[in-house]
């Protein structure tokens, strides 16, 4: 299996502005890239860039050692001979074939004999568990259903590069969340290499083994997701990766309230500290008595918000709003004033870039 490797990489749709600037990107071999970013960050961009379907304005594009764009050689590869599978947000099946006869179509096309192709549909109709509805048509299928033959359609192809753009985001809540499961065992099984682009952080959590955090046609981070949370890179990464999102206090020029507080016990933790900001993830925010080496301060209950097996509070702590997030029943109700706490800060400097020296002193917990 391949690995994917973009190097200075940039596209400009022609009017000056660049939807991906800069790009460099290494797609490991087997891995299961998520690229993940607000709408108009470049995702769809870069993917159709690596499929094909768009000429970049520079860099390059190699899959092992085939080079498939350089500008500079004025190499480009059409995606036809670029043997990749392709699945987008609006996974057009053809109304006027069976659900086996679109998984055939690509093999058909490759002139593998009838009894191979048979098989192999089968084989990849199994895999999305939609076996029993080979010989239905699309307009007879439920949208999950449509969602999985377009998958079965790409895999019997078996590409060694899965190319997927959204192709959850019409899938209802339960759907999608089976589908997640189902990608994560085909890539398992399958041993593809997939790109995978969506604007779902959750998505990108849980399925990805890599994932590729952009804004505004840059690289933001790139990190194994569980890496990414713990340790994201910037504010913006902070900001974006989380739910309820990391907050973040500015500490200013003369901090005072909670950001005062705060900067007081990053100071005595680690002398050499002088962040711009600081941030809070909910989950890491406690509510209790302290342990001696934690920072902590009183806190206005403002709200508690039970949703089965969490509970989130909306605190007030030195004038300043804060969510935490519990993972046993709160017994506090509005209007109490409880002692809240963290170990769990992640300090940013001038130019939102995440401080290392805090955590090289190991103050992060
Ligand atoms: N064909 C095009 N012509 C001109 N501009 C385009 C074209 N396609 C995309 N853009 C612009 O390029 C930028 C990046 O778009 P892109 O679709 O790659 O972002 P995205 O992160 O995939 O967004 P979304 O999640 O909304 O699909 C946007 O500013 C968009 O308006």
């Amino acid at each position: 299996m391949p690995t994917i490797t973009l190097s200075g990489l940039a596209k400009s749709y022609g009017g000056g502005d660049y939807a991906v600037r800069n790009l460099d990107l290494t797609v490991p071999d087997g891995a299961f890239m998520c690229l993940l970013g607000p709408s108009g960050c470049g995702k769809t961009t870069t993917l159709r860039m690596i499929a094909g379907l768009e000429q970049p304005t520079a860099g390059t594009i190699t899959v092992g050692d085939r080079v498939l764009d350089s500008v500079e050689r004025g190499r480009y590869v059409p995606p036809e001979k670029r043997e990749m599978g392709l699945v987008f947000q609006n996974y057009a099946l053809w109304p006027h074939l069976s659900v086996r006869e679109n998984v055939e179509f690509g093999l058909r096309m490759r002139k593998v004999p009838a009894a191979r192709r048979r098989a192999r549909a089968e084989e990849a109709l199994q895999m999305v568990h939609v076996d029993g509805a080979m010989d239905r048509y699309p307009s007879q299928l439920s949208g999950g259903q449509q969602q999985r033959v377009a998958l079965a359609r790409m895999l019997a192809v078996d590409p060694a590069v899965l190319l997927l753009d959204e192709p959850l985001s019409n899938l209802d809540a339960r759907l999608r969340l089976e589908m997640r499961a189902e990608l994560k065992r085909i890539h398992e099984e399958s041993g593809a290499t997939i790109v995978f682009v969506t604007h779902d952080q959750l998505e990108a959590l849980t399925m990805a083994t890599h994932v590729a955090v952009m804004d505004e046609g840059e690289l933001q981070q790139l990190a194994p997701p569980m890496e990414m949370y713990a340790r994201p890179a910037n504010r913006f990464v902070a900001e974006f990766v989380g739910s309820p999102p990391m907050a973040i206090v500015d500490v200013g020029p003369s901090p005072a309230g909670l950001a005062g507080s705060l900067l007081r016990f990053v100071k005595g933790r680690v002398v050499t500290c002088a962040p711009s900001a600081i941030g809070i993830r909910p989950e890491a925010l406690r509510l209790g008595a302290p342990p001696v080496s934690a920072w902590s301060e009183p806190a206005q209950v403002e709200a508690v918000l039970p949703a089965g097996s969490t509970w989130t509070v909306r605190l007030r702590v030195l004038d300043t709003e804060l969510y935490a997030v519990s993972y046993t029943p709160v017994d506090a109700v509005p209007g109490d004033t409880v002692t809240c706490w963290t170990e769990q800060l992640h300090l940013f400097d001038a130019d939102g870039s995440r401080m290392a020296a805090w955590d090289a002193a190991g103050a992060y917990a």
